[in-house]
């Protein structure tokens, strides 16, 4: 089966700019991937691109086997970007009716309303609604025509818990459902829970990409952290088994390792005193961070 999305050497260059760089990845049917990266990476320049509202500079991308200009393409997709364009009067079910007609197969209007939990708010007119309502409004324009590849532009920016909640579990029935699923989005651990692979770019640039475990394990593994006589040096600490670094946050001190387990074994046995012992397994935003600072030195 042909990816749902292809990437081939993909440059963008804004006048002199060099904003996307030989980009390649593909990616299967029913994937859910996040794409992540720092502030002015590209993660939006790219989704425009594969949405075909912007042309890439060199390279190519495909979409289905096609371009992504082509009806039949964008009759396949669904985008909830970070902008929302509102047209003037309409109130919120007028809206998503209307959308539900661009499309030859549409999802039902109670559905839409129901899963962006605007049912309340259904004859509001769309402009008047708040922030959060209208990122929820557009998870329903997103959805209005069944997409099989759906695109999710930092989508829970201003929504409220609840919402959010309502939101992920919707998102989760989508991916059972098979559909194809990419987001971008600064909240990490949703990437960590949601996603089961990540893309991360810098500078346009391709960093690294791989199943959030992967990416956790391939940076510093778990920490140890406690509260320690400043006089321990750090010299000493790395004289533990297993220890690959050692960090120091005033006057708590973080001890990374692969093997937590004997490492705390050692300690307890050693003459160290101790306080508020903490084990943490490292997370996603340890990763991204390290990858980053990577992608700096090379
Ligand atoms: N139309 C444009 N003209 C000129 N430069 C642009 C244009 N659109 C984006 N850029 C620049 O391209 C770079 C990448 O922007 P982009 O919005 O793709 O980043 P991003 O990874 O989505 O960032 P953020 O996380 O802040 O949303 C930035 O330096 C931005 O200023």
């Amino acid at each position: 089966m042909k990816p749902v999305i292809q990437l081939n050497q993909v440059h963008k260059r804004f006048t002199d700019k060099k904003v996307v760089q030989n980009l390649s990845f593909e990616i299967e049917k029913g994937s859910f991937v996040a794409l992540l990266g720092p502030n002015g990476a590209g993660k939006t320049t790219t989704i425009s691109m594969m949405l075909g509202l912007i042309n890439q500079t060199s390279g190519q991308i495909l979409l289905f086997g096609k371009k992504p200009e082509e009806t039949a393409v964008k009759n396949r997709i669904g985008a909830m970007l970070q902008d929302v364009h509102l047209i003037d009067d309409l109130t919120v079910e007028e809206l998503i009716d209307l959308f539900r007609h661009y499309y030859p197969k549409s999802l039902p209007l109670d559905y839409l309303l129901a899963v962006s939990d605007l049912q309340k708010s259904r004859k509001k007119i769309a402009h008047s609604l708040s922030g959060g309502q209208k990122r929820r409004l557009s998870f329903a324009l997103s959805l209005a025509g069944d997409p099989d590849l759906l695109f999710l532009d930092e989508p829970t920016v201003g929504m409220d818990i609840i919402s959010r909640q309502l939101f992920w579990d919707t998102v989760r029935k989508l991916k059972e459902q098979g559909k194809t699923i990419i987001l971008t989005t600064h909240y990490l651990e949703e990437a960590d829970k949601m996603a089961d692979r990540i893309i991360m770019i810098d500078q346009g640039k391709l960093i690294v990409d791989g199943t959030p475990t992967e990416l956790k394990k391939s940076t510093l593994g778990k920490s140890i952290s406690f509260i320690v006589d400043q006089k321990t040096t750090t010299q000493k600490l790395y004289q533990f088994p297993g220890v690959t670094d050692v960090v120091w946050e005033g006057e708590r001190v973080k001890l990374y390792s692969q093997d937590t387990d004997q490492l705390i074994r050692e300690l307890i046995n050693s003459h160290l005193k101790m306080k508020e012992i903490e084990i943490s397994n490292s997370n996603l935003e340890e990763a991204f961070q390290h990858y980053v600072e990577k992608a700096k030195i090379s």
